[in-house]
């Protein structure tokens, strides 16, 4: 009680705002200065800027981890090339090449440079975070110094000062009483007299190890802040207008919704619109902090608000997921599928990571559909296989529509055979395939 007052208090008298910029809006010198000058439209202090790694540059350091842990003849050219892209960066940026950031970003990589040079003891997951927290932690130097070029007050904060979590690599849980005791007592203080740039993706642990929260993650490090805070709102900043009815890289004729519940939101990010973390939502719903979902192509035009508004969304929306598996488990003397069994699968699918999209089951079958990773699906395979008999269809895809109806089924399923259909009062799902020529 007395913690939600003096909370109330702080915010009243320090309304704080939070901006995430992701990987797409500072892929290059161009985009550093666009976000850069979306951040100087902002008067005063009072704003943290969360960013990710710059462009694709998770998914290189990924590649750098696992030729780093298999051995490969390629590890310095891909971490070469990871240097070199930011170094073009930052001579675009920066015509005084005696610029401390230079320095700043060369000893940032150097962490790498001592890790890769020893033979890989430890655990894969937790050399995979030290390496590819990197993206972040150089991503945010270069905002925070060409920001710092435009305006004053500009402070660059380690994000792992303040977010603690467990030692989850790659999949990190958050302490929350701890993070939300630190960002109080010491990012609050240095925010009102600054605007700092952090980044997103990255945590610590208590032993002082870089841990990540999963992949794309920035979204929900934006959520975390803003919930510690108890911040007046947070923007994040994308490549589309807003959140749309389906994704754009899909569908021709998509449209915004102007107004989205929390609710709304979660459901669709749970599904799979990529446009937003599944794990963001949550805790800004808990504060009631308004989720602004903006163009940062088009900073001006209105985006989405995502708000505890009562009404449910104006039109259905679909959430394509291709590259699917269909797997049906059987039991071998073809009896019924029981609550042990399904307890067994699914301590299998946990223990694998394998993340369930859908599921149906019938007396004699269980059937579940889930991203292709052709490593994992073998593992999985032969362990279901000592207890079941196992048939699987890959290649397939997955369509989620909230708020169907028949024709927005007909719509998506043309040319398509269905192979597994799952409804619920507002949200139907379905495999499906492409129909053979002849069929
Ligand atoms: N319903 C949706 N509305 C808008 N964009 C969507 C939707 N579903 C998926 N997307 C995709 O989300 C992308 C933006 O998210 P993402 O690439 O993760 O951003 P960032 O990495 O910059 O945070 C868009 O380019 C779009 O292709
Ligand atoms: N860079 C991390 C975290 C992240 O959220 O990035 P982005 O905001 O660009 O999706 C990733 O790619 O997974």
């Amino acid at each position: 009680m007395w913690a939600q007052t003096k909370m109330n208090e702080l915010n009243k008298l320090s309304p704080m705002k939070i901006y995430k910029f992701g990987g797409a809006s500072v892929k290059d010198a161009d985009g550093v200065r666009n976000v850069s000058s979306i951040i100087n439209r902002h008067k005063g202090n009072q704003l943290l800027i969360v960013v990710s790694a710059m462009g694709k540059i998770t998914n290189k350091l990924e590649d750098l981890t696992t030729a780093y842990l298999n051995g490969q003849d390629d590890v310095h050219q891909i971490f070469d090339e990871i240097k070199g892209y930011h170094f073009n960066i930052l001579n675009e940026l920066f015509t005084d090449h005696n610029h401390p950031i230079f320095n700043d970003v060369a000893n940032t990589f150097v962490e790498i440079d001592w890790l890769i040079e020893e033979e890989p003891n430890d655990s894969h997951d937790y050399i995979y975070d030290q390496i590819v927290s990197i993206g972040e932690l150089v991503s945010s130097k270069i905002l925070a110094a060409w920001l710092g070029t435009l305006r004053e007050n500009v402070k660059w904060l380690d994000a792992r000062n303040f977010i603690h979590t467990d030692n989850t690599y790659r999949e990190g849980l958050v302490n929350w009483e701890k993070t939300e005791a630190d960002i109080q007592k010491t990012l609050a203080p240095l925010l009102a007299k600054n605007i700092a740039v952090t980044q997103g993706f990255i945590g610590n642990t208590s032993e002082n190890f870089t841990t990540t929260l999963g992949r794309e993650g920035s979204d929900y490090s934006a959520a975390i802040f803003s919930a510690c805070l108890n911040a007046q709102s947070v923007t994040i900043w994308k490549d589309v207008p807003g959140v749309l009815n389906a994704d754009p890289k899909w569908f021709d004729e998509t449209e915004r919704i102007p107004q989205l519940s929390y609710h709304d939101a979660i459901e669709l990010a749970y599904y799979g619109a990529t446009v937003i973390h599944p794990k963001t939502i949550k805790p800004i719903q808990n504060k009631n902090i308004p989720l602004y979902v903006r163009s940062f192509v088009n900073p001006n035009a209105p985006g989405t608000d995502i708000t505890d508004l009562k009404d449910h969304l104006p039109i259905p929306s679909f959430i394509f997921k291709v590259n699917q598996v269909l797997l049906s488990i059987f039991p071998k003397d073809f009896s019924f599928i029981i609550e042990e069994n399904l307890s067994d699968i699914f301590s299998l699918f946990h223990e694998h990571r394998i993340k369930i999209n859908t599921m149906l089951n019938s007396a004699i079958s269980f059937s579940i559909s889930f991203d292709y990773n052709e490593k994992k699906l073998q593992k999985l395979i032969a362990d279901l296989s000592k207890h079941y008999k196992i048939k699987y269809n890959t290649d397939v895809e997955l369509v989620t529509i909230r708020y169907y109806n028949q024709e927005t089924i007909d719509r998506v399923t043309v040319n398509k055979n269905i192979l597994l259909e799952v409804k619920s009062r507002n949200t139907c799902q379905i495999v499906m395939r492409d129909k053979k020529p002849t069929e």
